[in-house]
């Protein structure tokens, strides 16, 4: 897989090069720092990654916005037509436990209302998903359904969605991470509520409907990027044949936020 970074890419093919290449910077920061001190390796993580994407987005696109965990909010991005929208280092907690590969790179294009571009890395499967290629799962396993939630800050909405559908909760670490599983067929629903931020689900949101899959707030209403408030709390991700049965469990759920 070539990610030479050249001045004629598309905006899906520079999302990819990016997040792969960033994430091969994560592996390298991975091995130079060490486990000895977790707090350590994440900040080595954040600030080695972010400092790729943003020198490269710099030279690569000069005149468009960015809007990146790592970095001070610039409000120039609300009135930008094109926003990149990062999310250097998800799932910084598994980045720095040894032996884990759920973290991720998250690099996706806002355009003018919608995300139009998006790759997801996942370094330590030597993959990543983008627009640009990817393809929808493979049909459904027998069994039932499997729904990733966060390793540490799952919301009860999750045990009780997974009741009402008679389905499984799988622990994983990562919103990049998670969305994949899906994305690649591991599990059918990605269900989280209770607090995230745009740039730790738009690239993973741009790829899974580049894929067909389902992707919402859990009220069913669009995820929308580039806010005044990057703080977008909840979202669903899953089969398309699975959206109507969850949405309706969360409605029924007692316990799914205001
Ligand atoms: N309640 C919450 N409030 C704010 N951010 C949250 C959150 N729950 C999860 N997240 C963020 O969503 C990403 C995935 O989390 P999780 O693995 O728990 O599902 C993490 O991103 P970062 O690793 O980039 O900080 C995490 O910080
Ligand atoms: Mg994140």
């Amino acid at each position: 897989m070539t990610t030479e970074i050249t001045d004629e890419l598309t905006d899906a093919e520079l999302a990819s090069r990016l997040a792969t290449t960033a994430g091969r910077r994560l592996l390298q920061i991975r091995a130079e720092v060490g486990f000895a001190d977790p707090k350590a390796l994440r900040a080595a993580g954040d600030a080695g990654s972010q400092e790729l994407l943003a020198a490269a987005l710099d030279r690569y696109r000069p005149k468009d916005a960015v809007l990146s965990e790592e970095a001070v909010d610039d409000p120039a991005r609300l009135s930008a037509e094109r926003v990149w929208i990062v999310d250097p280092l998800d799932g910084t907690r598994e980045f720095s436990e040894e032996g884990r590969t759920d973290w991720a790179v998250h690099v996706a294009l806002w355009r003018a209302g919608a995300l139009v571009a998006g790759a997801v890395a996942l370094p330590g499967l030597g993959t990543t998903l983008s627009t640009a290629t990817i393809t929808p799962p493979p049909p459904a396993e027998p069994g039932p359904p499997r729904l990733v939630a966060s390793r540490t800050r799952a919301p009860r909405l999750v045990t009780d969605v997974a009741e009402r559908i008679g389905g499984v909760v799988v622990p994983l670490g990562s919103a990049g991470a998670k969305a994949a599983a899906v994305i690649r067929g591991e599990a059918d629903v990605y269900l989280h509520a209770g607090g995230q931020y745009e740039w730790d689900s738009a690239a993973p949101v741009a790829v899974a409907l580049a894929a067909g899959l389902h992707a919402t707030r859990i009220d069913g209403a669009p995820l929308r990027y580039n806010q005044p408030d990057p703080l977008l709390p909840d979202l669903v991700i899953c089969r398309p044949g699975l959206a109507e049965a969850v949405l309706a469990a969360i409605r029924e759920s007692d316990t799914a936020p205001a």
